[in-house]
């Protein structure tokens, strides 16, 4: 909690004036009562006009400042409150962003929406509504009854007799409402996540007539979320009435001893309706303490599990050399001995892994599905570090390189192409924020996408929607492609990105990669592609099953051999029609 509390200090000044204004409305409210006692007492029971005149304009004129004090306080409350949460919200995206790809896997996209959503807004309300009403309720109670001993210390014993008992409940309320309340977040996290699979595999559940389970799995989490939220608000619904049964049974005490008190002449009506108007106050905050305790209930399990992404500390990217150079990456890489085992997961997914790219050399990673093609492209910009053996760039560890220097000058293709909303150009130059529009058109020339972009009635202005949802799996590829030869890369990786690809467009896109100078990593599972390459590296389990040139993998790996069998049978005759 300090941590998340740590955010609210650079508004100190506006919540101590908050606070202020919020007493001054509070004096107001607990005076009132006094002079009450006074307009009867020496006003009407006197049938004095001038006291109920003259009381009755101060009432006014505290009620008048009261309003003001109102007034402002709220703009200070929601100018804090809102600024807090901005604050820290930012604070979290920051953290989240600086989370290493393992970390991710802790903390699941869901479950972080909410807490830079909900959790954030949850915390923000409870700040604002303690500097507008929340913390007035138990001052309320503590001034009222300071003020009805004041007026009469006998009558005002009774409005504290219950008070072991009340602060008993409050203590079960507040116990039992912050576990409840963790738990309905929790719950929240988990209508989020059916919410975005489904959301995200919208054509899949169609495609499939997988709306109808889809909908009870919604149903199955949404209803949880209803129960343990119901669960969190009984526990306050039987409490509350318990706390307004203890004061109203101190109210009770007041009314038949305060009579008795008249009676023998102890006490003045005015007292007794003082003290009956103090009781009522104090009753009405109690029952706002429901609300305040479940609130902050809330609001606690919410701000613990800000806390919890606050304070990762192990799974951050550390980089002592941010923002330094060390000289210029040619891109030779070097893999020696990698052995890599994925977080959580003892088995490893890559074994003893050797092998050498000489700058601009183009290597063809090959293998079934599941060999570890993936994850070993993911290794070089550091994505996850390697369990054992090393991988060096210009024969310098790719730990010991400056992380942003290291990423820069590589060029990302992953499997799965993803575009962000925003024009064509603007995708593109996600790449290379400063990139001009000529760099921008030759790396899409290049990429093989520029003509199909010129076809679009907007050109490059066209909106790319939500993932690329209005372009085809080639034009996505052939886009993500663009976008990374836009930053000029030293190193390209890519990932299986021309599957979807045809036989003319692939031919063309390596045709023009191969003027790149860059060393290029490429998984594929074409023959054809590992043809063209320096060497193939075949990977078999997460072993190398063989590596060399194509001609010496043909004749020497008998598997090699098979795959480039098995396409040859494939391969479309050389006098076939141009499906183009
Ligand atoms: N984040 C992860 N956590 C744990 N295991 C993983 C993770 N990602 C992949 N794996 C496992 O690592 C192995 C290699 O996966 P990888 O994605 O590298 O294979 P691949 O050769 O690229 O496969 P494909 O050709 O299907 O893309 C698989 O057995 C996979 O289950």
């Amino acid at each position: 909690m300090k941590t998340v509390f740590s955010y609210v200090r650079p508004y100190k000044w506006p919540i101590a004036i908050a606070l202020f204004l919020m007493l001054i409305e509070l004096s107001v409210e607990l005076v009132q009562p006094l002079i009450i006692a006074k307009i009867i007492d020496d006003g009407i029971m006197k049938g004095d006009q001038s006291v109920i005149w003259t009381w009755g304009g101060v009432m006014m004129l505290m009620a008048f400042v009261a309003f003001l004090s109102g007034a402002t306080n709220s703009f200070f409350a929601s100018h804090a409150s809102q600024s807090f949460a901005f604050d820290v919200r930012s604070a979290l995206f920051k953290q989240v962003q600086q989370f290493t790809v393992a970390t991710f896997t802790k903390f699941p996209t869901a479950g972080l929406i909410t807490r830079l959503t909900s959790d954030v807004t949850m915390v923000q309300n409870v700040l604002f509504m303690s500097l507008r009403i929340m913390l007035r309720a138990p001052l309320l109670v503590l001034g009222s009854v300071i003020m009805a001993f004041i007026v009469n210390a006998y009558l005002a014993m009774f409005l504290v007799i219950g008070a072991p008992f009340l602060i008993i409940f409050l203590y079960i309320m507040v116990k039992k409402g912050v576990s409840y309340f963790a738990l309905v977040q929790v719950r929240l996290d988990r209508v989020n996540r059916v919410l975005q699979e489904n959301l995200q595999a919208v054509r899949l559940v169609k495609a499939y007539l997988r709306g109808t389970f889809e909908s009870s799995r919604f149903e199955k989490v949404s209803n949880l979320l209803k129960m343990d939220t119901v669960k969190a608000l009984r526990i306050m619904e039987i409490i509350l009435p318990l706390l307004l049964l203890v004061m109203n049974i101190s109210l009770l005490a007041v009314l038949w001893f305060g009579a008795r008190e008249i009676q023998s002449n102890n006490a003045q009506i005015g007292e007794l309706v003082a003290i009956v108007n103090y009781a009522m106050r104090m009753t009405g905050a109690f029952s706002m303490f429901a609300f305040i305790i479940m609130a902050f209930a809330r609001a606690k399990a919410s701000a613990e599990r800000m806390e919890e992404v606050l304070l990762v500390n192990e799974g951050l990217e550390r980089d002592d050399e941010s923002g330094k150079m060390h000289g210029i990456i040619k891109g030779e890489i070097n893999f020696k001995n990698v052995t890599f085992s994925y977080p959580n997961t003892p088995e490893p997914v890559l074994q003893n892994i050797s092998f050498d790219v000489k700058s601009g050399e183009k290597l063809a990673i090959m293998g079934a599905t599941g060999a570890g093609k993936s994850t070993l492209m993911q290794l070089i910009p550091r994505f996850f570090e390697v369990t054992s053996g090393s991988i060096t760039v210009d024969g310098k560890d790719v730990k010991n390189w400056p992380l942003d220097q290291l990423r820069q000058a590589i060029g990302l293709v992953p499997q799965q192409s993803l575009l962000f909303t925003g024009s064509i150009y603007q995708n593109l130059a996600w790449g290379k924020v400063e990139a001009s529009t000529d760099e921008l058109q030759q790396a899409a020339k290049q990429a093989q996408i520029h003509s199909s972009v010129e076809q679009f009635a907007k050109g490059y202005d066209t909106r790319v929607g939500q993932k690329g949802v209005n372009l085809s799996g080639g034009q996505k590829q052939r886009l993500s492609i663009a976008r990374a030869l836009v930053r000029k890369p030293e190193i390209l990786l890519l990932d299986d990105s021309t599957s979807a690809l045809d036989v003319k467009t692939e031919a063309s896109l390596w045709e023009a990669l191969d003027k790149e100078e860059a060393t290029m990593l490429v998984v594929t599972q074409k023959i054809r592609t590992a043809k063209g390459a320096d060497r193939v590296l075949l990977l078999d389990n997460g072993r190398i099953a063989a590596y060399g040139s194509h001609q010496e993998l043909i004749e020497t790996s008998d598997l090699y051999r098979q795959i480039a069998e098995s396409q040859q049978e494939q391969e479309v005759p050389s006098h076939a029609p141009d499906v183009n």
